[in-house]
């Protein structure tokens, strides 16, 4: 497979990151746990065969240092500091309208490059992964000279599809599973998490299921 995708991933503050996940692991942890999933999505989206850059639209420093040494690209986040905006920017402006691109969330760390890496090759004009509750988007994607319009959000699912994407359909549960939730994360542990999650998970001593390295 060629790698001619560029995937951008926006990564808010670490310290503003994953509220709703607040609770799930000690207070003084929370952050190194939203940090290690942002890992663990960058070393699965670069370990893939469909993606030959990543940019991380990012204003966290310490995200910035993580990521830039896995290999990915990072840019500052817009002023804005939304969501959709950071995509946009990443995708159309710094990869630009000439590219394929692929916009992901940054808590899948139980995402297989390969599962990646086939939902890409389904994914020739403007598509979309639903969630696993299926309400939500955990990947967009943008063929050559279509811009990005990103709805992500609450029912952004039911919005993509609005907007013309195209569902992608597949059995690809760590890359439909994201982590919003202490429920969500708790599904993680069985799934199989990447390295950095499983690191920081068996250190605080639950037992969590990894996935080998890619
Ligand atoms: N650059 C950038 N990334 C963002 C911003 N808001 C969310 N993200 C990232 O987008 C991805 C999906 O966002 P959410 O699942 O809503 O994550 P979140 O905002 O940290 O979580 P909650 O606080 O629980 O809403 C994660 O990788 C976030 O870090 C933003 O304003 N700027
Ligand atoms: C941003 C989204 O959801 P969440 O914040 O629940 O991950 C989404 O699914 O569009």
């Amino acid at each position: 497979m060629v790698r001619d995708w560029t995937a951008v991933i926006p990564v808010k503050r670490l310290s503003a990151a994953k509220s709703r996940l607040r609770g799930a692991v000690p207070a003084p942890r929370h952050a190194d746990l939203a940090l290690a999933m942002v890992c663990d999505t960058v070393s699965a989206v670069l370990a893939g065969e469909a993606v030959g850059e990543l940019v991380v639209v990012t204003d966290d420093p310490v995200a910035a240092a993580a990521v830039g040494a896995l290999g990915a690209r990072v840019v500052p986040d817009t002023p804005a500091a939304d969501l959709n905006a950071a995509m946009r920017f990443g995708a159309d402006e710094i990869a630009g309208l000439n590219r394929f691109r692929a916009v992901l969330a940054g808590d899948l760390p139980a995402l297989r490059a390969e599962h990646l890496d086939e939902a890409l090759s389904q994914a020739g004009t403007r598509s979309f992964v639903a969630d696993a509750a299926g309400t939500g988007t955990v990947l967009l994607t943008a063929g050559p000279g279509e811009p990005l319009d990103p709805h992500f959000g609450l029912g952004s699912a039911a919005a993509h599809a609005a907007s013309g994407a195209k569902p992608l359909l597949g059995d690809w549960p760590g890359l439909r599973q994201d982590v919003d939730t202490p429920a969500d994360l708790r599904r993680v542990l069985t799934q199989g998490a990447g390295r950095h999650t499983c690191d920081l998970l068996r250190d605080l001593g639950l037992t969590v299921s990894c996935v080998p390295a890619a």
